[in-house]
């Protein structure tokens, strides 16, 4: 590969194999996919514009799959596709009209709700009838359930599926759930959705996920640590002042407090993004890339974490966030966060690792920062001018970069602050950075063969915060 290239992992269809008994079958039934919670902002914002840019590059071929909606609100078809048709912006189409009315003709909606069965049946009936049509044999169909919903829901919604939406699996169909962070509101609650959840369904069908696992950046992260040697040596509480890593929306909740007020920006972005992120800045090598020995140097991270003081921790809510129909006139629900988080281990002792998060700030940014000590017996007096520091913007515009101390160019010497600048638009021009939902999606029913699927999942993560 030339150096300017870039190595996106590519696959050749979106057929996969699965496990029927001992023996492996080939995918052959249709695929439908069903976003439950299909009227609101995740759906809007993130599921239904994934699935387009999948659709664009040809892993949901037409003739074999087919997309529900299914939530409360009354409305038609055509209304659910008109309020995500302006969210369907691919640059990877060649035509992007024509794609988006062919996509948004594979979207059918149904309303019911999350715990009777009567909408389930009508799913169910709705699915089958596109599989029939699609001649796909009972037993070969494979339905993914992705349930764009606040997980206060998601033990209801898991029985119905369970109940009354389940097709038969002996030809290589399957049935699998796809659910969101936050993964219940406290550790007990994590706990007890866990065991209903396993209850209804084996392990292999459960993805819970957290998108910020498929953001280029963040996958990046393990590269950048462990096939660099130049990190090794400095990553550690020696040469390390601080962490920080940040999080901010220059929005608000825009109609989504039926969600937002019940979890607050702790719950929404620190114990799952933030914290993911944390684990792979901190963790130590694991063994392989299997998902599990990833899982488990993060476990150690979150093991070592020291309960949180009072003192460093700040809240705050944005004026107006109670103007805002969908919150409560009184909610005292924080809308930011600052957390310092003390990891008590041999590489990180005494190194604050600072999570700030929140919404309806000046801008829209997530980055991690990690702030070098001074250099010792400073000959050019340049403290002032700022530490090294290295930065992985993780968006908008990817970048990373490494500031430090350069002599000011001329005749004098001087010091002067500069950067090494990686920043991926310049870096890798024509080259399109996968949104993280178009990898998590794909992943459900067309693993990577890199980095399985079952990275982007939380299982087994404890909940540190909540558990004090
Ligand atoms: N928005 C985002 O960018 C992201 C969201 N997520 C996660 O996705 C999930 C959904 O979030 P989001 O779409 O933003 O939230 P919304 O508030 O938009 O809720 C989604 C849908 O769920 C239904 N709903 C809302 N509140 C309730 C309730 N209290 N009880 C039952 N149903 C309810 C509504 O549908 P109806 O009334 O029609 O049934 C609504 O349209 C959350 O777990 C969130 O953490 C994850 C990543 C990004
Ligand atoms: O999980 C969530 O993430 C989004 C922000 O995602 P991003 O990929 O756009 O950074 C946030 O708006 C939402 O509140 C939260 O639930």
């Amino acid at each position: 590969m030339g150096s300017g290239e870039w190595c996106l992992q590519k696959r050749d269809s979106f057929k996969s194999e699965t496990l029927v008994g001992n023996e492996t079958v080939p995918e052959i039934g249709c695929l439908s996919i069903i976003v439950l919670g299909a009227s609101g902002d995740l759906a809007k914002k993130k599921t239904f514009p994934a699935l387009f840019h999948l659709y664009c590059q040809g892993f949901l071929p037409p003739n074999e799959v087919h997309i529900f909606g299914y939530a409360r609100t009354k409305i038609s078809d055509d209304e659910l596709r008109n309020r995500i048709s302006g969210y369907l912006v691919s640059e990877r189409s060649a035509s992007p009209s024509k794609d988006v009315s062919k996509f948004l003709q594979l979207i059918k909606y149904v309303s019911g709700s999350y715990d009777a069965a009567e909408g389930f049946q009508t799913l169910d009936k709705e699915i089958s009838k596109h599989e029939t049509s699609k001649n796909s044999l009972e037993g070969s169909s494979r339905r993914l359930f992705y349930l764009a919903l606040p997980p206060s829901v998601y033990p209801s919604v898991c029985r119905m599926i369970r109940r009354y939406c389940m097709n038969k699996s002996n030809l290589g169909g399957w049935t699998r759930i796809v659910v969101e962070k936050p993964f219940g509101r406290d550790l007990g609650s994590a706990e007890e959705l866990s065991s209903q959840i396993g209850k209804l369904f084996d392990e292999p069908q459960i993805y819970r996920i957290d998108h910020y696992l498929g953001k280029e950046l963040v996958q990046n992260l393990l590269v950048l640590r462990f096939a660099n040697r130049f990190f090794l040596p400095l990553w550690n509480r020696d040469n390390i002042d601080n962490v920080q890593i940040v999080f901010r929306e220059d929005f608000g909740t825009e109609g989504r407090g039926g969600y937002f007020d019940e979890y607050g920006i702790i719950r929404d972005i620190i114990q799952n993004h933030l914290l993911q992120v944390l684990c792979l800045v901190a963790m130590e090598k694991p063994v392989s890339l299997k998902p599990e020995h990833i899982r488990d140097e993060k476990v150690k991270v979150l093991q070592s974490v020291l309960p949180i003081k009072d003192e460093e921790v700040v809240l705050g809510q944005y004026e107006g966030y109670r103007d805002d129909p969908t919150v409560p006139d009184h909610s005292n629900t924080p809308t930011f966060a600052t957390v310092i988080l003390r990891i008590h281990n041999e590489r990180w002792e005494g190194v604050p690792f600072i999570l700030k998060a929140g919404k309806a700030l000046n801008s829209r940014k997530a980055e991690i920062r990690v702030q070098f000590k001074d250099v010792p017996g400073d000959i050019f007096k340049c403290k002032k001018q700022g530490r090294n520091e290295f930065v992985i913007r993780l968006q908008p515009s990817e970048a990373m970069y490494m500031k430090l101390m350069v002599k000011q160019p001329g005749l004098e010497m001087s010091t002067v602050q500069s950067e090494l600048d990686l920043s991926y638009r310049q870096r890798y021009q024509g080259v399109t950075i996968p949104e993280a939902y178009e990898r998590l999606i794909l992943d459900t029913y067309d693993p990577c063969p890199f980095l399985s699927l079952k990275y982007y999942c939380l299982q087994c993560l404890p909940l540190q915060l909540d558990k004090r």
